[in-house]
């Protein structure tokens, strides 16, 4: 796997004692955790655009958030958000799409009517990709879990003008990268099992995924992961 290049300064999260930035003073501000992976979607399209000068980075700490994020920032306490002429926008997805139209940057979504539209077919189906998957930790992890992989692995024959879901590197592939990384970490470790074996399309397309450096800046150790699904999921 290829690693990052330099890796961007990681400021230290903010917790509960620490003070607010200075709110609406004009500065794009990404509201963020390094372990959400609904907040790293949106990291991943900051950096991809070439606006880590634009949008700074906020982390906070979420097992002890500063009071001031619910009160005066975001009031539905959670992250990822931005903070961007004088408002506030939540949502992992709407917040991507958001800035692939409002900012300067390579664009991700294709201009193609049939990949727009499966585009946005696939970006409806990480819902159910990912309460399958959650869900399935409880129950029967490898069963529950093979059709929403078989639905990924098929629907990467879609289009075959390059590697990605839509063919070239878009929004879909950086909304589902920060799951799959995760599932197929804890899927390897907790039960034995390659989500790759048998999917050489997903195989490969992690491959890609990992030679993209804008993804790779923002990875976080297994080991960390698999303390949070240890002590949250399963
Ligand atoms: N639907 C939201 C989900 C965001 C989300 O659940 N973020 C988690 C961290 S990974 C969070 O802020 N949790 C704090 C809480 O629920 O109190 C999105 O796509 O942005």
């Amino acid at each position: 796997m290829a690693s990052p290049s330099v890796l961007e300064d990681r400021p230290a999260p903010l917790d509960a004692i620490a003070d607010p930035p200075s709110l609406f003073d004009g500065t794009t501000r990404l509201y963020t955790s390094y372990v959400c992976p609904y907040a790293q979607r949106v990291w991943i399209t900051r950096n991809f655009k070439g606006l880590q000068e634009k949008i700074k980075l906020v982390p906070l700490d979420l097992g002890n958030r500063p009071a001031w994020y619910k009160e005066k920032v975001y009031p539905e306490n959670k992250v990822p958000a931005l903070e961007h002429n004088g408002k506030i926008i939540g949502e992992s997805l709407d917040l991507i799409k958001y800035l692939d139209n409002t900012f300067e940057g390579p664009s991700l979504f294709p201009e193609d009517h049939a990949k727009r539209e499966y585009g946005e077919e696939l970006l409806k189906y990480t819902d159910t990709f990912i309460k399958t998957v959650y869900t399935s930790l409880k129950g029967d992890p490898l069963k529950e879990t093979a059709p929403v992989l078989d639905y990924l692995e098929n629907s990467l024959y879609k289009f075959d003008d390059g590697p990605f879901f839509l063919g070239q590197f878009s929004l879909v592939d950086i909304a589902y990268i920060p799951f799959i990384e995760r599932f197929q970490i804890v899927f390897n470790e907790f039960f034995k099992c390659d989500i790759t074996a048998e999917r050489p399309k997903l195989s490969a397309w992690i491959e890609e995924m990992n030679k993209i450096d804008a993804y790779a800046q923002t990875k976080i150790e297994s080991k960390e992961i698999l303390q949070i699904f240890k002590k949250k999921f399963m």
